[in-house]
């Protein structure tokens, strides 16, 4: 997608091959600045820390970071495997990606590894933005949908977090109807969540609205359910970092709060995801890990150089939640709308 007026992708190859180029999403939306992985230990850092984040684009990072531990040591895919792993608990692409990469080199001569770990990594990536291409015209068909019901006016949107383009590797999930919507004239404005603590909706979904022209406004996180109630919205469109064998969705602390509002208010909640971040093997929400983070993210704000407290208090801060599968309008995927998973 557009960044600062040209195409990128999130993550892609560096010129010699040899390493995977991110942004630095943790100053974003201040600055734009790309950084080149060239360890194994560096993907994992950078995955941990959030420099890059959004369950496809941490697979993908992870991809990559598996064919740079390759490199460095041919009979090193276990360990290197695990040290990944380890890096965020909650978003199922992470083992997906390593999986995916791991099955595609384990047979090969020690000496092939590394090359055939990274040409799956691009392939993953290719293979995400087709992803999320197909959820956009999926999610388009619900757009023209709603647009049809009132068309004096904007569809309006809401979302929560960041499930764009920065958080895949391009088009995003959620977003991908969004900006599918807006090329194909039909007018769209999106209610962006800031998503406290660490302000994905302010900061990124926002930044990456804005460099596409999409009409957007930032609201609170509390401020939704009275959006909604009023009417305001048409539907809420959020990502997700896993969905499991009953439906149940993953995503972003807050989510689970919009989709009650939202059930309240009879405005239909979609969560748009790839297969990518299908679980299969986890059977309900209550099995998921949810990762629990530093609890400085809650007591100071911070726009990645300088930073403020906003209480003395001490601070909790479990980073996802559960959605249950009944309060789900539908999942929007690359094969189509669905009322059910699985
Ligand atoms: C297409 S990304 C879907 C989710 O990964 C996204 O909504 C989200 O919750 C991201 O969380 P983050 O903690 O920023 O990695």
């Amino acid at each position: 997608m557009k960044l600062e007026g040209t195409y990128r992708r999130s993550i892609q190859r560096t010129a010699d091959g040899r390493g995977a180029l991110i942004l630095d999403q943790r100053k974003l939306p201040w600055t734009v600045e790309w950084v080149e992985l060239r360890t194994a230990e560096q993907a994992a850092i950078a995955i941990r820390d959030m420099w890059t984040r959004g369950a496809p684009l941490i697979g993908a990072t992870a991809a990559y970071g598996l064919a740079l531990a390759l490199a460095e040591d041919p009979d090193g895919l276990d360990a290197a495997h695990a040290m990944l792993l380890a890096t965020r608990p909650t978003a199922v692409n992470l083992r997906w990606a390593l999986d995916a990469v791991a099955d595609a080199v384990r047979a090969l001569p020690a000496e092939e590894r590394a090359e055939a770990a990274f040409a799956k990594a691009d392939a993953i990536c290719d293979e995400d933005v087709a992803l999320c291409r197909a959820i956009g015209e999926h999610g388009l068909a619900l757009l023209r949908d709603l647009h049809a019901r009132h068309p004096d006016r904007p569809v309006n949107i809401l979302t929560h977090c960041n499930a764009g383009w920065l958080a895949t590797v391009d088009y995003g999930t959620a977003t991908a109807p969004i900006y599918l919507a807006h090329e194909a004239g039909i007018p769209v404005h999106v209610w962006v969540d800031e998503t406290r603590p660490r302000n994905q909706g302010a900061l990124l979904t926002a930044f990456e609205l804005a460099g596409h022209g999409v009409p957007h406004t930032v609201i609170a996180d509390n401020a939704g359910g009275l959006l909604m109630m009023r009417g305001q919205v048409d539907a809420v469109i959020v990502g997700t970092d896993r969905v499991t064998a009953n439906g149940d969705v993953c995503n972003k602390i807050g989510t689970y709060l919009k989709a009650l509002a939202a059930h309240d208010s009879g405005v239909p909640f979609y969560v748009a995801l790839p297969y990518t971040t299908f679980d299969p093997h986890t059977l309900s929400g209550a099995d998921v890990p949810i990762e629990e983070r530093d609890p400085g993210e809650l007591t100071s704000l911070s726009d990645g150089e300088a930073s403020v407290r906003v209480t003395r208090s001490q601070a909790y801060n479990p980073a996802f939640d559960v959605t249950p599968a009944r309060l789900v309008t539908g999942y929007i995927t690359e094969s189509g709308v669905k009322d059910r998973i699985g």
